[in-house]
């Protein structure tokens, strides 16, 4: 294992700023993650898959929050132009025709009731803090660290690859249709990736701000592990850590 925390030392290119963020993504990625093995590999329970459905809601709630974030930070109109599609692939044209009303599908074709997973009461504690964190971080940071912190895109359709013919084969009660959301998203992500990735290379042109963004990068890798380790901890022992006041599969399935 690698420690990025002083990469940047003496200096990098484009190039080989762009090689230590990938580096960071074939590292620390969720697709690293024990959850997302017990996923792909059909060990776990329709509860625990509910969880995870239930939990990652509040993840994409958040998501045109924090683009709206960036959006108000930044002062170029084509950089503008570009990153706004973020949140209409999100919201949709009405607010409940994009990604998150095709993630409240995936949750309802699981059999968890819509508006408990909108009223995101249910997820676990450790959720909130990570989501939270990352809207957080998007406001306070630069405006190239909250960039650099969307680079996870960048290995996105690698884990969409490996979960979604696993689930569909390890899993009767999942559909083509439960997981239309993910239909679409490789194409979103790669044409969004593709923008954050050239701006970084452009403007990480000190090592200092290199190291920013691979910080900035390490850290969201963190925020979606520390998600799925949530999940593992609550749900993975039978349940016999589930917090008070968050998702009992057998309540709401
Ligand atoms: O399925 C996934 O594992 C996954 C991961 C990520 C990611 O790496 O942050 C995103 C998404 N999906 C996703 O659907 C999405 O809309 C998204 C937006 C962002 C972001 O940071 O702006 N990440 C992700």
């Amino acid at each position: 294992m690698s420690d990025f925390h002083d990469a940047a030392r003496n200096g990098l290119s484009a190039g080989e700023l762009e090689a230590v963020l990938r580096a960071v993504g074939a590292e620390r990625y969720h697709n690293r993650h024990p959850y997302h093995h017990r996923m792909t590999s059909g060990d776990l329970s329709k509860g625990e898959l509910q969880a995870w459905a239930l939990n990652r809601y509040c993840y994409q709630a958040v998501i045109p929050r924090k683009d709206a974030t960036i959006l108000a930070r930044a002062a170029d109109p084509a950089f503008r132009a570009e990153w706004r599609k973020r949140i209409e692939d999100h919201d949709g044209d009405d607010g409940w025709s994009g990604g998150i009303a095709r993630w409240l599908h995936l949750a309802t074709s699981l059999g968890l009731d819509a508006e408990a997973v909108k009223s995101e009461r249910l997820a676990l504690p450790a959720t909130r803090f990570a989501v939270g964190a990352y809207l957080s971080f998007c406001a306070e940071r630069s405006l190239l660290e909250a960039v650099a912190s969307s680079l996870t895109e960048l290995f996105s359709p690698v884990i969409i690859n490996e979960r979604v013919p696993a689930m569909l084969a390890k899993y009767d009660y999942v559909t083509a249709d439960t997981l239309s959301y993910f239909t679409r998203r490789p194409e979103q992500a790669a044409r969004d990736s593709d923008f954050a990735l050239a701006y970084v290379r452009k403007h990480a042109d000190t090592p200092e701000r290199q190291q920013q963004v691979i910080d900035a990068l390490v850290f969201k890798c963190d925020i979606l592990w520390a998600m799925l380790d949530a999940l593992q901890h609550a749900y993975g022992e039978a349940g016999a850590a589930i917090p008070p006041g968050a998702f009992r599969p057998e309540s709401v399935s």
